[in-house]
């Protein structure tokens, strides 16, 4: 009834307690940024139309898609008694072992067991994925456009980040997780479960809508830098971007800060960046010390993962190149 399997001998990826939350998948060996880690078929995939964004009709054809999935998982689990089992698993306070998602285990199936639709209601809640997410990008469009929500019983293991080093492309039922950046052996892999490149504040407040607290060191590091919270006022006081930008750069240097914590940091405050880039009277004032938008693209995106968004525009020459030629100055 299901199917999955792992590229590289199986081995790339496995189950283990995480530090975020109950388990989580974690890398067995280094793997560079593009590298695919595994390749998971959908228990079932419900999919609907989605009318413009703006439209209340929207909401309605997410409810039939969301009814339509439910439905087919309740069949699936009806007839096969190992993917109720791997159901239950994910809910579940153990860490479940990694031979049960081999798609040739031994491990022994519920046989002639009643679902318990509650139960499977409640892991589907907080384990189903859409294919059009922050993490996601979906490939061909045989379906005519359609988006959907489903079940991909290992993917559903992966915790958020808002460091995050992998993400998703849906090819059809299928899909395939790859490391958006490097990632080092034994590294927790992890998708963004909404847009990380925002403010700790309102990251806070989107992990809360998930139900969570996150904990990832990125997080952990904005808490402890009550710095983050001092360019956050000014970005929001004063209305002021090339001054909040200019501020937190002098800031990078004066507190030392390491690469990831830099790109962490400009990522929180992409907006404000964003505002300098679109305005040439902003970017006339403030000069060099503001650095290029490729400088600060290429350290978001080491820093967070690839995402297109981060990796637009141009200048060129990097961090170290910016630096040279006397940018961020104070
Ligand atoms: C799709 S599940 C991920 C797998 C889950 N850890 C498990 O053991 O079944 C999503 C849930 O994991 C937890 N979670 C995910 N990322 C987290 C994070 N960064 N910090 C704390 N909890 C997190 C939250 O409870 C969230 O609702």
């Amino acid at each position: 009834m299901w199917s999955m399997y792992l590229v590289r001998a199986s081995q790339s990826s496995i189950v283990r307690r995480s530090a975020l939350a109950g388990r989580g998948i974690f890398a067995v060996k280094a793997v560079e940024a593009g590298t695919p880690l595994f390749v998971t078929e959908a228990v079932s995939v419900g999919r609907a139309m989605l009318p413009d964004r703006a439209d209340q009709s929207r909401e309605l054809a997410q409810l039939v898609m969301w009814k339509g999935f439910v439905e087919q998982v309740l069949e699936v689990v009806k007839r096969c008694g190992r993917t109720l089992r791997l159901i239950y698993a994910l809910s579940a306070d153990e860490v479940p072992e990694t031979e049960l998602f081999r798609p040739n285990s031994k491990v022994r199936a519920f046989l002639n067991e009643k679902p318990d639709v509650g139960r499977i209601l409640e892991v589907l809640d907080v384990n189903s994925l859409t294919e059009e997410a922050i993490s996601a990008k979906k490939l061909g469009s045989d379906d005519g456009g359609c988006h959907g929500v489903g079940l991909w019983l290992l993917a559903s293991l992966v915790n958020h980040s808002c460091t995050p080093n992998a993400r998703r492309l849906h090819i059809g039922d299928h899909m395939v997780v790859f490391a958006s950046r490097d990632a080092k052996a034994g590294e927790e892999i992890t998708f963004a479960y909404f847009d990380v490149l925002l403010p700790l504040k309102k990251r806070r407040a989107l992990a809360k809508a998930w139900g969570f607290q996150c904990g990832c060191e990125r997080c952990v590091f904005e808490e402890g830098a009550c710095h983050a919270e001092e360019i956050e006022g000014v970005v929001e006081g004063e209305g002021d971007a090339g001054k909040a930008v200019v501020r937190l750069e002098e800031g990078l240097k004066r507190w030392a800060t390491k690469a990831r914590e830099r790109g962490w940091l400009r990522a929180s405050f992409w907006e404000a960046f964003l505002e300098c880039y679109k305005s040439e009277k902003t970017m006339r004032k403030w000069g060099r010390r503001i650095p290029a938008e490729a400088v600060v693209a290429e350290s978001i995106a080491e820093a967070v993962g690839g995402d297109e968004r981060s990796v637009e525009g141009g200048g060129g020459g990097g961090e170290e190149e910016w630096r040279r030629r006397g940018g961020g100055g104070v």
